[in-house]
């Protein structure tokens, strides 16, 4: 069955605006950036889990929240998921907020200022896949692809490590408009990870993307591109986080959102990277809606921003979610 327009009202996007990069018509401070503002966004249980396990695409956010995220889509020149995603979820990482001028549907139009529903150009972001070793086996069927070459989305670029990548899937890619972009080294510091690569330095893959003329990136993950992000060495590359927290428990064997903690000191709050209001803020929030979706008493207003949803909002029939969004790096 078709997917229905998405509605983002005018009121909630303007909420979001203070966290979200400087619209491309009334700034030039972003030209000014040496890396693209980052946006760093995604959906979690009360238990920070992103999803059921690896290979698992799970619904955590209702429409409303979906909503969100298609806005986030509309404010940024690219949206960014590592190779795991690509495969769990095949996903369109295109923006599909209903492009209507009628009613208190926002403009998709990335110039326009929330709420202006005059002139509706569908600005889609462009899919960044971090695919080190090339792992990830599309086709002409993947929903991303699909899209591109329908005129619905954008077709991805591939960050990868590999210096040639097969000639059948850059010729797939380049007629829809995507690529490969090759990154020299991987972090030479950082040991061989599980999968038998190097992590790329998130500061040569924004930079790349920078390279490329865009000014912004969501990053929605998954779980190794979340927490690598997080990381000592990068957080502070991060502009804004913003959260969904669905009011359920993914439990054991879920792909969680759990950033390393430095090399030394005691696992509390002062070894959490940098600052209180990713990590911690989010552990805050969670514990702040009881499983059966109330609110627990004592807990600041500042901390969850939640409302309640409808019984056809997705996953979490009788939950509520929460909005939160914050600096890192504590800036
Ligand atoms: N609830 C939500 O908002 C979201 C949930 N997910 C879920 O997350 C799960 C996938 O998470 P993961 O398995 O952790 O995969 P992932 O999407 O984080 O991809 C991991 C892979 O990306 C590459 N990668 C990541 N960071 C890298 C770096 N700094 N340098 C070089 N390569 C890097 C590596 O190849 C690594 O194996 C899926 O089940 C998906 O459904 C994904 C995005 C959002
Ligand atoms: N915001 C959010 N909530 C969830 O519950 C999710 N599972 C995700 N997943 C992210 O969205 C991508 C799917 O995008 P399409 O709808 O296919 O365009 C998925 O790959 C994750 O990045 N996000």
């Amino acid at each position: 069955m078709a997917e229905a327009p998405l509605v983002f009202l005018s009121a909630e996007a303007e909420r979001l605006e203070p966290r979200l990069p400087p619209s491309s018509a009334t700034s030039t401070s972003s030209e000014e950036r040496t890396l693209p503002w980052v946006t760093l966004t995604f959906a979690t249980s009360l238990d920070s889990a992103l999803s059921l396990g690896p290979g698992i695409r799970t619904a955590l956010s209702g429409p409303q929240s979906k909503a969100m995220t298609h806005y986030l889509r509309s404010r940024h020149d690219a949206i960014c998921v590592g190779v795991g995603t690509a495969i769990a979820d095949d996903p369109g990482l295109n923006c599909r907020l209903a492009a209507s001028s009628q009613g208190p549907t926002v403009s998709p139009d990335a110039g326009s200022l929330p709420g202006s529903a005059s002139a509706i150009t569908t600005h889609q972001p462009r899919p960044i896949v971090i695919d080190p070793m090339l792992r990830w086996e599309f086709t002409s069927q993947s929903k991303v692809m699909q899209l591109a070459g329908a005129g619905k989305g954008l077709a991805p670029y591939i960050i990868t490590a590999v210096a040639e990548p097969p000639g059948s899937r850059k010729k797939l890619l380049e007629e829809v408009g995507g690529k490969y972009i090759v990154l020299d080294q991987p972090n030479a510091k950082e040991p061989t990870a599980g999968a038998g690569y190097r992590r790329f330095d998130w500061r040569a893959i924004l930079a790349a993307v920078r390279n490329e003329g865009m000014q912004s990136i969501m990053i929605e993950g998954g779980g190794e591109v979340i927490n690598s992000l997080l990381s000592a060495e990068s957080a502070e590359l991060v502009d804004s986080v913003i959260i969904t927290i669905a009011p359920t428990w993914l439990g054991p064997g879920s792909v969680f959102v759990s950033p390393p903690l430095r090399p030394t000191g005691p696992p509390d709050q002062t070894s959490l990277i940098p600052g209180p209001t990713s990590a911690s803020k989010q552990t805050e929030a969670a514990s702040a809606v009881t499983p059966d979706g109330k609110r627990r008493p004592n807990v600041p207003d500042s901390l969850v921003e939640g409302r309640p949803v409808q019984a056809s909002e997705g996953q979490q029939p009788d939950g509520k979610h929460g909005v939160e969004a914050g600096d890192p790096s504590g800036r």
